[in-house]
């Protein structure tokens, strides 16, 4: 079997691996159902091609673990197949499919109503329990998914089987090249992802030279660095991509100048816990936040759990705007803060491509494998933030940025370049920044109690509070604010009137 003969003399073992899992679910599900039960979802697109020849190679190799005649297997493919057919559909994806059907002998039912219609309408006539779908993950209708899922409520009643899903854009171009099967001219043509001719243009990521002719010449798809961007070519003609600054809610005007944003920090370690290692970066962050206008709000220290983790994240994340996650990042078994993001949000860990590319450049192929764990992010809510004073981009994942620092150094490196990052997507919005004077005072606790809540009733704009650094010394008052002459009034009130001393 051609497929199968392909892969197997490929020395790219990440497609091999691959190759098996998939081949797996292809072999369970005809295990679990008859060849009369499941039907094949094909549309003539990449993710649907690539699942053909899957399908081609897993129902060969079903039958040839049963003992079966390999060579009638080869040649007849019995899976019904379902194309819809659409009036908006391209008409190189409309012949390619055609074409496709005819090389390869499928059985194919067009149907030319809606999905839920046509679906309802195809398991009235035919006895159908599973459909074989080409979703992956980082398609949008994916989230939630698994390699076996039952369709939707509201739909018509069928399992999905999803035997790509863990692959990536790179995978499905591994396995398309490496096999030299056909696929739709279009992907030669700039298009990476294809829907209907009203919602897609080829991908402006692939756009190169002008032609003599003066046209437009796009790069194949297979050529596509980031795999993520996909779906960069999927949007509606004459409208234009929500500025990522908007997306993160932070207006590019200057009201943001005004607004008070609060910050929560997590710091994730056992060994705090257990008292043997101290945290030096919670204030240093915090200096870091006041000085560009962010109070933080809470610092929570947590146990290296996933449980633990998503309960701050969870009652965190909902409460200020921004929560800055660090400790428990890595590879070690109690590096468990990513997938506890990830639990917050009720996403599950899938591979990164792109961050498992930069991390094969630090680590080589030890960080590859079957299951790079290292590599897998929360699935469909993280954004890497690339910057080339950072080794590895750090991760946000909607409102959580994980900060990978371990020291002092490294954190004021990671904040350098969230800053920097900072008026290309609107990542952290700098307000006015927080302003403070320090004053110490003998008075004893009860005069400068009554004092004091006298002048936070005076300026209640304005944090007044005080410490000391034992029973017996003098008491040192904070006033903190944005307002620089309020800040002056308050502090030259308590000067005066209390006989507080300014410090520093
Ligand atoms: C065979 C088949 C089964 C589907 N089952 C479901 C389903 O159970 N739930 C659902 O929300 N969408 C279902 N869909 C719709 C797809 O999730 C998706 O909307 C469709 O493939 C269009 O994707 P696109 O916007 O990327 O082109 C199904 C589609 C097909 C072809
Ligand atoms: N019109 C359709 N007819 C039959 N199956 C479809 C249709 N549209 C989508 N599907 C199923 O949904 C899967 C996912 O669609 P999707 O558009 O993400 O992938 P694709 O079309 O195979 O490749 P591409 O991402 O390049 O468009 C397809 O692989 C196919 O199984
Ligand atoms: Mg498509």
């Amino acid at each position: 079997m051609e497929i199968d003969k392909a892969i197997r003399e490929s020395d790219d073992t990440r497609l091999k691996t691959k190759y098996n899992n998939a081949v797996h679910v292809i072999q369970r599900a005809l295990a679990l159902y008859s060849v009369e039960e499941v039907a094949f979802s094909f549309n003539g697109g990449k993710d649907s091609t690539v699942l053909l020849h899957l399908l081609r190679a897993g129902h060969y190799l079903h039958k040839v673990g049963k003992n079966l005649s390999a060579d009638d297997a080869e040649i007849t493919f019995p899976i019904r197949t379902i194309y819809f057919e659409s009036s908006s559909v391209f008409p190189e994806i409309n012949s390619f499919t055609y074409d496709t059907a005819s090389i390869y002998k499928l059985q194919m039912d067009i149907i030319r109503l809606d999905f839920k219609s046509g679906l309802e309408a195809l398991l009235k006539a035919h006895p159908i329990r599973a459909i074989f779908l080409g979703v992956r993950i980082g398609d949008p209708t994916a989230v939630g998914q698994e390699q076996f899922s039952p369709s939707s409520p509201g739909w018509p009643a069928f399992m999905r089987v999803n035997p790509i899903l863990d692959w990536s854009y790179r995978d499905v171009w591994a396995f398309l090249l490496t096999c030299k099967v056909p696929y739709c001219s279009l992907y030669d043509q700039g298009y990476t992802s294809i829907g209907s001719i009203h919602d897609t243009v080829p991908n402006a990521l692939l756009c190169g030279s002008k032609t003599n002719g003066n046209e437009q010449n796009y790069k194949p798809a297979y050529l596509l660095p980031d795999g993520r961007l996909e779906r960069a070519g999927r949007v509606k003609k004459g409208t234009s991509q929500p500025s990522p600054a908007a997306s993160n809610g932070f207006k590019q005007d200057d009201s943001h100048l005004k607004r008070n944003f609060t910050a929560s920090i997590i710091v994730v370690g056992d060994e705090i816990l257990f008292g043997t290692v101290e945290d030096r970066m919670i204030s240093i962050l915090c200096r870091k936040l006041h000085s560009v206008g962010w109070a933080v709000s809470h610092i929570a220290v947590t146990r290296n759990d996933i449980d633990s983790v998503a309960d701050e994240v969870e009652r965190l994340n909902s409460t200020c705007d921004m929560v800055f996650i660090y400790g428990g990042v890595g590879p070690l078994p109690s590096d468990l803060s990513v997938a506890g993001v990830a639990k917050a949000f009720g996403v599950r860990m899938a591979p990164d491509e792109e961050f498992e590319e930069y991390l094969r450049h630090i680590l080589g192929e030890r960080c590859t494998g079957d299951r790079n764990e290292m590599a897998q992010l929360p699935e469909g809510i993280t954004e890497l933030l690339h910057h080339e004073k950072l080794r590895v981009p750090l991760i946000k994942c909607q409102n959580v940025i994980i900060l990978t620092a371990t020291n002092a150094s490294e954190l004021e490196n990671e904040w350098d370049c969230l800053i920097e990052l900072m008026p290309s997507n609107g990542l952290l919005a700098i307000s006015e920044p927080f302003i403070s004077r320090r004053l110490v005072t003998t008075l004893s606790d009860v005069d400068a109690a009554q004092h004091l809540s006298e002048m936070c009733c005076k300026f209640p704009d304005l944090y007044i509070g005080g410490y000391r650094e034992s029973r017996g010394g003098s008491l040192i008052v904070t006033v903190k604010g944005k307002d620089k002459s309020r800040i002056s009034t308050a502090a030259d009130a308590l000067c005066n009137k209390f006989g507080c001393k300014e410090i520093e």
